[in-house]
């Protein structure tokens, strides 16, 4: 036996407990069940630390005669006749029959797993990661590929099977995990286009690629081409140009880039552009816009193979031109995994049912059709399908697993969720639920809030904040906007979020005040420009607005010279050390963290008196601690822009203006804690793959689709992509023919993508999910927005046929 035991005894006496110690020490996974109590075994040290890492599995089964008396042994998953067993104990316990087979499978086949949320899916992919290693003395970590949705999710997986492998070495002091830790450091753990990168570069040598091939953005260069092509395009095709003429430029090179940047999300290549159908349309953009994207793409195209460098779409769109020529492959990969596979689109489906033969490894795919939440960036939610067919037609075999018994939710919210998956499918034709897809409880648990429907207005939300912000508990909303009007809801009533929101370095406290810090140097006679200084954590923000107005003269420089009085940069030491050294200096003298944390401190004791002090003094310390990063890490930015001496003041200005203008990249820096005051708020595609004991929904009205704005289709039917397209000038409006012949079954896409990404909010929560919204479900007319699928627990019939089965 080299991985796990399963046991099953009708009883439980010391020596079977002893045993069960005496595997786990040797670092065997133990399964046990039985007709026994074993709740003490929680309080064990050795079972409880076993129990709570998952090394231990036990549950106390449903009595019955058949099993009274027998004893069963499994080593490492051989399951051979003992289906009746597995499925009893599957039925009766939190045991996970499929969950076990999948863990342990042996044979070559290649896995499909389709499996509603929450059912252990990562779980089970780090299990058979271990089960594999132990089992086959030859196989190394780095012939096992992992591929995740996002960098953030390989970031957990990789965290996650090295915790595991910690976990093994402190059961069993057994060196070989500190080895294997090392070991997973060469193992790939990426999103597929990391994957399609590392790919390219070791196996694609003959065609181009080379490992110091540069992977980056050419957003300024497109736009720059943008521009120079539709000039060009306006000189050769004059009349065609004429509609055009009184549309401002950069409305043009925006709806272009809109274009184009839809055609990157689906990593369509510049083949397929030149054959691509615009369609028609009376002010005849179609024309401008094929000519114009295909000679921008044709140009970039060449500009990327002169820099040797690839843009992130281009590494999949070039993988069929690489792929369908290679004859021999260098990489050992042995066993693939792949995560979300719901949301791959065409290419990277065809590529990995191409990789599975093409390196006789083993395919493991996971995921979950409802969950299917990137349509926009050309996720095709037939996948699967696609993945089964294309393997089969390649002579591949294929056995598929699903998953239903959920270790997430409560009870009863798994009883509602079900009941109301079910009401969905009568609105939503393309939202499938059947009894397959029913969540199962896997734990018991006495939870009885379920899904709540309660009004958020806002003294509403101050009593359930307050009740809620010391629980793990997330506000989950469709957009970015949205998590910004809610941060500003949430802290209007004087409680603090944790929000991740893209961009937001650029635009945070730090960063604007050290902007401000250099605009007063740059800028020392304007008087507009040191008042705000003034008013910074580098100023001393004691002269207020009518000190100001008050001092008043006709003298031009009347605020400049109250000022002078309040200001202790010595400027004069610019000519001595360069711009850099000077505001680290002027950092290291002020002190900036130190200074917001006492004001901030002083305005929240004002604005909230009534408010918990430890709470809030515990957030100005987090708070001082995160300006201080958050001024370090732009210190570090600008270093590597500039070095440490090159840069003038005004190079400064200009970078960080363009950056505070532009920037949609970097995220503030956030202190995570693992128990926080802080409500988190995030969108739903952000707490994908998350889970928190409350989810609050609030603005749940806002509708899915928005009459009137611009509006692109890229549609992939017989082998060809179709654009379609509604963009709104100033004056006019230009609509071509594939739009509106398409625009219907759009909306019914994005209906049903909407209710899918509302699956996901809502088997986020374990304990219970608030939603602002009244407590029955709108029963006719077109599902507009979130709030017409949503109804209180109390009010879904939870029948039988949808009770979690035991
Ligand atoms: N067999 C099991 N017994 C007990 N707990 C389990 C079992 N399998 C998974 N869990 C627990 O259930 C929770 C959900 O598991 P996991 O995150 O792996 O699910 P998932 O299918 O990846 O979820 P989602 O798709 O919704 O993100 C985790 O807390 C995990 O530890």
């Amino acid at each position: 036996m080299n991985y796990s035991i399963l046991l099953f005894y009708p009883e439980i006496n010391r020596e079977i407990e002893n045993k069960i110690k005496s595997y786990l020490q040797h670092g065997i996974k133990v399964y046990a069940y039985t007709f026994d109590d074993i709740e003490s075994w929680k309080d064990d040290p050795e079972l409880g630390l076993a129990l709570c890492k998952g090394f231990l599995r036990a549950d106390t089964t449903r009595y019955d005669s058949q099993w009274d008396g027998e004893t069963v042994h499994i080593y490492d998953g051989q399951v051979e006749r003992h289906d009746e067993i597995l499925s009893f104990l599957d039925k009766y316990s939190s045991f996970n029959k499929e969950q076990y087979i999948l863990e342990h499978t042996g044979t070559l086949s290649h896995s499909i797993v389709k499996a509603g949320a929450g059912t252990g899916k990562t779980t089970t992919m780090i299990n058979r990661l271990m089960y594999l290693r132990h089992m086959d003395e030859t196989l190394r970590f780095s012939e096992m590929v992992m591929i995740t949705f996002t960098n953030e999710a390989a970031i957990h997986m990789r965290t996650k099977v090295i915790e595991a492998l910690r976990d093994y070495y402190e059961l069993t002091k057994d060196s070989k995990y500190l080895l294997w830790t090392e070991e997973v450091g060469s193992m790939f753990i990426g999103t597929i286009h990391g994957f399609a990168r590392v790919f390219l570069v070791t196996e694609g040598e003959r065609f181009g690629f080379h490992s110091g091939m540069d992977v980056r953005g050419y957003k300024h260069e497109r736009k720059k081409l943008i521009e120079k092509h539709v000039d060009r395009f306006a000189n050769m095709y004059p009349s065609d140009y004429e509609p055009f003429r009184k549309v401002p430029h950069y409305q043009l090179t925006y709806a272009l880039s809109q274009v184009i940047e839809k055609i990157y999300n689906k990593s369509i290549s510049l083949d397929k552009v030149i054959g691509m159908d615009f369609g028609t349309d009376d002010t005849r953009f179609h024309f401008l816009a094929k000519h114009v994207v295909v000679d921008v793409l044709r140009e970039l195209e060449q500009i990327k193979r002169m820099d040797s460098a690839l843009e992130i779409s281009d590494l999949i769109s070039t993988l069929p031109s690489v792929y369908g020529r290679l004859k021999e492959l260098k990489m050992p990969v042995r066993y693939m995994f792949v995560d979300e596979f719901q949301d791959s689109d065409e290419v990277q489906v065809s590529f990995v049912s191409w990789l599975a033969p093409a390196y006789a490894c083993q395919l493991f795919a996971v995921g979950d059709i409802k969950q299917s939440i990137y349509r926009f960036r050309g996720a095709d939610y037939t996948a699967f399908q696609q993945l089964q067919e294309q393997l089969e037609e390649k002579g591949q075999t294929v056995r598929q697993f699903a998953l239903q018994k959920n270790y997430r939710s409560s009870r009863k919210l798994l009883g509602q969720f079900n009941a109301l998956f079910h009401k969905w499918k009568e609105r939503v034709p393309s939202f499938q639920f059947t009894s397959q897809d029913e969540l199962i409880a896997g734990l018991a648990d006495d939870h009885r809030e379920g899904i709540q429907t309660v009004s958020m207005e806002k003294t509403n939300l101050k009593y359930l904040l307050q009740r809620l912000h010391k629980e793990d508990t997330a506000v989950l909303v469709r957009s970015n906007r949205d998590v910004q009007e809610m941060v500003q809801n949430i802290e209007k009533s004087g409680f603090f979020c944790e929000a991740e929101i893209a961009g937001s370095f650029f635009r945070s406290l730090p960063v604007r005040e050290f902007y401000i810090l250099i605009r007063r140097l740059t800028h020392p006679r304007v008087a507009k420009e040191r008042f705000a200084f003034h008013q910074t954590v580098y100023g001393e923000n004691t002269v207020t607005v009518s000190e100001l107005l008050r001092a008043f003269t006709y003298e031009e420089n009347f605020a400049l010279k109250l000022l002078a009085d309040h200001d202790s940069l010595n400027a004069e030491r610019l000519k001595e050390i360069s711009a850099i050294q000077f505001l680290e200096e002027t950092i290291r003298r002020c002190k900036p963290h130190e200074v917001h944390a006492k004001r901030l401190y002083r305005t929240m004791r004002q604005e909230f008196p009534e408010q918990d002090k430890m709470m809030q003094q515990e957030e100005v310390r987090l708070q001082m601690r995160e300006y201080e990063m958050n001024l370090e890490y732009l210190l570090y930015l600008l270093k590597k822009q500039f070095g440490d001496f090159q840069a003038s003041l005004y190079d400064l200005e200009h970078y960080l203006a363009f950056k505070m203008a532009t920037d949609t990249e970097e995220t503030a820096l956030k202190i995570e804690q693992p128990i926080s005051h802080r409500i988190k708020v995030m969108t739903v595609h952000k707490a994908k793959g998350l889970e928190f004991d409350y989810v609050l929904l609030p603005l749940v009205q806002s509708p899915f689709i928005r009459a009137g704005g611009t509006e692109l289709l890229l549609l992939h039917e017989a082998q060809k992509w179709k654009l379609g397209y509604r963009i709104k000038w100033k004056d006019k409006q230009s609509v071509n023919s594939i739009y509106e012949s398409s625009i219907k079954d759009e909306n019914a896409e994005t209906i049903a993508e909407e209710t899918r990404l509302l699956y996901v909010a809502l088997t986020r929560a374990k304990k219970a999910v608030y939603a602002d919204t009244s407590a029955t479900m709108k029963e006719y007319g077109r599902v507009e927005c979130w709030s017409d699928l949503l109804e209180d627990g109390e009010r879904l019939a939870v029948s039988s046929a949808v009770l979690p089965k035991y």
